[in-house]
Parts: structure tokens; C-alpha cells; sequence
């Protein structure tokens, strides 16, 4: 399973820092929603400057306007941009379409859909499209839900990442999920010893 590391709030240097820190543990990086929205579309184009070798997610979580924010990801350098799966279907059906021209790759935040919307965007599934299940800071941190990726044993055939609160203690609740991508954030940036903590990751998730 691939580890995709989430940069969200810390200020870009400290983002570049952490990843220069935990390269060698990390498959993807992750722009939070967060730079984005303290430093704008720049924060995508430093971070995939700087590791052109990475394959880098814009997580800007659109939910209307597809077209101008997806051409703005991928224009700065994004591979992987995100769209709520709670969005119209038009703007999913929109990300779909530049996802593809662009040959990209389109990451469908399943945060607070139904089990209805659900099924309806798994029917859009495609290889350039992956669904992530996702538990929000919010009812993480004020309400103390914990993900128990309970919804994931049906979804064998698509693309799924997970997301939300991941630890070192909790990523044996992954196991036989089949999952391609662990979305993991604070657990490491975070840390005192972000290598450390992200080289236990990369030794928990191998082979999973
Ligand atoms: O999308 C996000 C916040 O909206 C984060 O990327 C995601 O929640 C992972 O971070 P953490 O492991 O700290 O929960």
C-alpha cells in the first residue's frame, strides 16, 4: 500500500522540510487543503518543483467550479487533484472530463456522501479515478469518531485510498482492505521524529 503524505497546516517551508525529512517512506505528497487555501495554487507548483519525481495531490476538495480549479492544479504541476463526491453530479462528470483530457489522475473525497451518492459515483469508476474514504478533522477532533473503514469490504474492483486520523496503532484495521493508497497527516507532521514515524509506517504498510 502506498503511503501519501498529508501537508496540512504548516507553512510551505515547513511542508518542504517534512518532506525532505520522510522522502524515502513516502510514495505521494499531499498539498492540504489547508496551503492551499493559505498560500494559493503556488503551494502546488513549489512542492511539485521540488520533487518532480513524486507524484503530488492538490487536495483544493472542489465542490463547484471544475473546470477553472482542476486546469489550475494540473496547470501548476498537481498528477492528483480532489473533488467532493457530494458535489453535483455535473462537477464530478467536469473533474471526469479535464481528468482524462489531462491524462491525471482525479482522487473522489467520499466525505459525508450517502450510500446512494456512493454507488452512483463507483459507477463512474475508471482508472484515472480514486475513491477516498475519509474521516474529517472535525468529527475526529470534536467529536472523537475514529474511521472504522467498515464500508470498504464491498469496493474490491475500484481504486480506494483512506483518510483521517491514521496511526501507527491504527493501520492494522487496513489489513485485507485491499486498498492502493494510506492518506496519512498529522500522525507525521506531527511528530517529533517525522523520518521515524514515516520510515514505521512504510514497515507496517509493506505488503499490505
Ligand atoms: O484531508 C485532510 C483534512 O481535511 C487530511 O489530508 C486528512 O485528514 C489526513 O490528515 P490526518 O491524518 O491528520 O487526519
Amino acid at each position: 500500500m502506498d503511503i501519501q503524505l498529508a501537508l496540512d497546516r504548516v507553512t510551505i517551508e515547513d511542508a518542504l522540510a517534512i518532506v525532505k525529512e520522510t522522502e524515502e517512506y513516502i510514495d505521494l505528497i499531499e498539498v492540504g487543503t489547508s496551503l492551499i487555501k493559505e498560500y494559493g495554487i503556488e503551494s502546488v507548483r513549489k512542492i511539485k518543483n521540488a520533487y518532480p519525481h513524486k507524484r503530488v495531490v492538490a487536495d483544493i476538495k472542489t465542490i463547484d467550479n471544475a473546470e477553472y480549479e482542476f486546469n489550475l492544479c494540473f496547470d501548476a504541476g498537481a498528477d492528483i487533484a480532489t473533488v467532493m463526491g457530494v458535489s453535483s453530479i455535473e462537477t464530478i462528470k467536469k473533474c471526469l472530463q479535464i481528468t482524462n483530457k489531462k491524462q491525471k489522475i482525479v482522487m473522489v473525497d467520499l466525505l459525508n456522501t450517502t450510500e446512494n451518492k456512493r454507488n452512483q459515483l463507483f459507477s463512474l469508476s475508471n482508472p484515472n479515478v480514486i475513491f477516498c474514504d475519509h474521516l474529517s478533522k472535525d468529527e475526529q477532533e470534536i467529536s472523537g469518531k475514529r474511521n472504522t473503514f467498515s464500508h470498504l469490504d464491498n469496493v474490491w474492483s475500484i481504486r480506494y485510498a483512506v483518510a483521517g486520523g491514521i496511526t501507527t496503532d491504527s493501520v492494522d484495521q487496513l489489513v485485507d482492505k485491499k486498498l492502493e493508497i494510506a492518506i496519512i497527516g498529522s500522525a507525521i507532521t506531527n511528530s517529533s521524529k517525522p523520518e521515524k514515524t514515516a520510515k514505521r509506517f512504510k514497515e507496517l504498510l509493506k505488503g499490505l
